[in-house]
């Protein structure tokens, strides 16, 4: 494929409400767009890097500048040969930065099925045309606001609730969602880390509430603790932060440090190896569902259609626009019966808004190939 340019552009989008975790609280999201133009198409991606390297080591303005300064010049060596699934090969000899080369694949695949007709979740091996959709409900400063939110949730028709939890903030927020809302509803916790191995009592307390699973209690290298964990409690480990490959997957699954993974693409490296996680962890008889970065319509398209492969089991984080932005960067997804549809346009199926996207750019850089 041959690529005329390829642009950056910084935007913000303000959230709806403050969105706490454990590594912090966002009030609005920024993220770098990539445009990749050919003489046919224009592929577009997000990057799901944060602005500060809380949740990896990641950070916006450092993936500006290893994207434009040490990816973009090895994908420009390809020349013509230059396709999707060449992208990982070319930018292996960079290390680390995942959600940099994460946003460069997936915009350039964008473009490349833009060209050829065939849609995300065709060309990845969707097989649903709804995915079931779940929602993260954030740390917040009182278990009544809390409550309130999860019971808005629930009317919304959102099928999964997951919530945020810390030190301090667990048992007690858990408990009285069981006990206002009772034992059907499907109920996990994600921890981003804050846990050690010596808070496993503390964290078996949580089994007797019939969790779906507990994410990434231990940090993100800790694949042992996490093994040790899972001979300690009864409730499913997931992983997230630890899993940044197929090779990591099979790895943690192989050790016992896990018996469902969250896939992000950002955090892997982009969708192609989100594909191969999903295949090992099927293999293992691992399910998998989806998490989401706060996404715009752009990266959301694009989660929905991965979550639409066989072993994508459990709802994902994969919300309606609503959640997050009063105003999307495309035409919002919205909640179908606790679903969202999966696009079938060719890539990514959705066009970002002119004027919005205008209206929310804060710096752009073009690179020429
Ligand atoms: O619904 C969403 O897009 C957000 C889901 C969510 O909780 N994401 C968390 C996470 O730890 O998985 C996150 C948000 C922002 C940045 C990093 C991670």
């Amino acid at each position: 494929m041959r690529i005329e340019n390829i642009e950056l552009r910084r935007v913000t989008l303000p959230l709806v409400t403050p969105f706490r975790t454990s590594f912090g609280t966002a009030n609005e999201r920024e993220t770098t767009l990539v445009r990749v133009v050919t003489a046919n198409a224009e592929g577009w991606a997000e990057c799901a890097a944060e602005p500060d390297p809380l949740y990896s080591s990641e950070f916006l303005d450092g993936a500006d500048l290893v994207i434009r300064d040490h990816l973009i010049p090895r994908l420009q060596a390809l020349g013509d040969r230059l396709t999707a699934e060449h992208v990982a090969t070319a930018l292996a000899p960079v290390k680390g930065h995942p959600m940099s080369k994460a946003v460069l694949e997936t915009a350039i695949l964008d473009a490349q099925l833009k060209e050829t007709g065939v849609s995300f979740g065709g060309y990845l091996g969707a097989v649903h045309e709804l995915v079931p959709a779940g929602v993260s409900v954030g740390i917040m400063d009182s278990i009544d606001e809390m409550l309130d939110a999860v019971e808005e949730y629930l009317a919304e028709g959102y099928l999964r609730i997951k919530l945020k939890i810390e030190p301090g903030w667990d048992l007690v927020p858990v408990r009285a969602v069981r006990e206002r809302f009772g034992d059907d509803i499907l109920l996990q916790v994600d921890a981003n880390t804050a846990y050690t191995l010596a808070d496993a009592r503390h964290l078996a307390r949580l089994d007797p509430f019939d969790l779906l699973l507990m994410e990434q209690p231990l940090k993100e290298d800790d694949i042992l603790g996490h093994a040790a964990l899972a001979r300690l409690i009864t409730t499913p480990i997931c992983l997230d932060e630890s899993i940044e490959s197929a090779r990591d997957a099979a790895a943690a699954i192989s050790l016992g440090a896990c018996s469902i993974i969250n896939v992000k693409p950002a955090r892997v490296g982009g969708y192609l190896e989100a594909r191969r996680i999903h295949d090992v962890a099927a293999a293992h008889g691992v399910p998998v569902w989806c998490g989401g970065m706060l996404e715009t319509g752009i990266g959301r398209a694009a989660n929905v259609a991965l979550a639409g492969l066989p072993n994508f089991v459990l709802p994902g984080d994969t919300s309606a626009s609503s959640r997050y932005y009063e105003q999307d960067l495309t035409e919002p997804f919205v909640l179908e019966n606790g679903h969202l549809r999966v696009p079938t346009g060719p890539g990514i199926g959705v066009d970002v808004l002119p004027d919005v996207l205008a209206d929310l750019t804060s710096s752009t850089t073009n690179i020429t190939f």
